[in-house]
């Protein structure tokens, strides 16, 4: 991977410490990404707060990676504006817009030491080697490498290469960090400490980061903002909680977590808010309680709705039960936390579930 660093920063221009006041603002106007026939991104409107943790999730083909890719510069728009820190970035090389990099596959310089990969992105700067050995050495204490400054690459796990390509990245003061797919490559467990690891070193660092995944958890836990994105176009941003809470479409409500969607349910649903056209009923699995048919009702009966139905399929999913119950025309998915009072239900009980009616959302369709 070539660097992408300005060299017009002198020594004397880097802070003392690795942290900058804050990341850049970053904006997207009317991009466009035309291959072909086809449009990889269309019309794609974006502001990106300065300091702020955003992450662009979709399906496979959908247009990540290439909105990554022209924000790095990689690529040119087919027409529409990128502008950083208010300037239009359309005529800077991607080597010149300040940007620190990290990808899957972690690409780092396979030929030189930790050491050297860290010094890389400081002598394009143009810093001396005494101040190099200084920002080196504390950026991989912050990284908790220290001990491995003289391996090479390959001597590396998985986890540690890509602690180094994060401490690479940031080793330069960019004010803005972007991820591609950037854990994609670890295994669960290390993923989640190295989604934790992540958010450390961007409260820490306050980068305005733009990450792709199509790793949902992975967007839940990192971000301040997810922009859900569908054929190439922006099908909704919002807080982690807000699209969860209320999403905007059915794409957005299937794509993130669970849904029951009830289309053509065979039996009436009621509803305390008046339902607009083009738009479908949904509720989360998690939102529905699981009850045999004579269980006596709970206080706030008279806010939810109480249907029966015969339990398809149960299965254990480490802390949750998950229940498939027939209802009318439809199967809902019902997420039970597992408690030690509870009863267990199997296929062919007739159950009762209930829910708040307020637990509805409506989503277009
Ligand atoms: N260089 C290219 N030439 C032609 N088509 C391309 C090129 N790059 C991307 N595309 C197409 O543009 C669309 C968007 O691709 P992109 O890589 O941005 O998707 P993505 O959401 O990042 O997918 P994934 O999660 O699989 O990486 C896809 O249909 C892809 O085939």
């Amino acid at each position: 991977m070539t660097m992408h660093l300005s060299n017009t920063v002198l020594v004397e221009d880097v802070p003392s410490k690795n942290i900058s006041a804050t990341g850049a603002q970053i904006e997207f106007r009317g991009v466009t990404k035309i291959y072909g026939a086809l449009a990889a991104v269309r019309e794609l409107s974006l502001t990106v707060h300065q300091g702020e943790f955003l992450t662009i999730l979709g399906p496979s083909g959908s247009g990540k990676t290439t909105a990554l890719m022209l924000l790095a510069g990689f690529i040119a728009p087919t027409s529409g504006d990128i502008r950083i820190s208010r300037k239009s970035v359309s005529k800077v090389p991607s080597y010149r817009r300040d940007q620190g990099i990290v990808f899957q596959n972690y690409a780092l310089f396979p030929h030189l030491t930790v050491r050297r990969n860290l010094e890389f992105p400081l002598e394009m700067r143009g810093i001396k080697a005494a101040e190099r050995a200084v920002f080196t050495d504390r950026m991989l204490r912050r990284v908790h490498l220290e001990e491995f400054g003289n391996r090479m690459p390959s001597q590396l796990s998985g986890g540690q290469q890509q602690r180094v390509a994060l401490a690479r990245a940031l080793i330069a003061d960019p004010p803005v960090l972007l991820l591609d797919e950037p854990l994609g490559a670890l295994d669960r467990n290390l993923r989640e400490q190295m989604q934790v690891e992540i958010k450390h070193l961007h409260k820490e660092f306050g980068k305005t980061t733009i990450c792709v995944t199509h790793d949902q958890d992975e967007a839940l836990t990192l971000s301040d903002r997810i922009v859900v994105m569908r054929a190439g176009e922006i099908e909704q941003t919002d807080t982690p909680q807000a699209l969860y809470d209320r999403p905007a479409t059915r794409f957005v409500a299937n794509f993130l977590g669970e849904a029951n969607i009830f289309d053509n349910s065979g039996f009436e649903l009621q509803t305390d808010a008046t339902q607009s056209a083009g738009t479908v009923a949904m509720i989360r699995p998690e939102r529905i309680s699981v009850a045999s048919v004579d269980a006596p009702k709970r206080p706030d009966a008279e806010r939810r709705q109480f249907v029966s139905g015969v339990v398809d399929d149960m299965i254990y999913a480490g802390p949750l039960r998950k229940y498939q119950v027939r209802v009318g025309n439809s199967v809902l998915a019902v997420r039970e936390h597992v408690a030690s009072d509870q009863q267990i239900f199997g296929a062919g009980d007739e159950v009762r579930l209930d829910w708040l009616r307020s637990d509805l959302r409506f989503v277009r369709v």
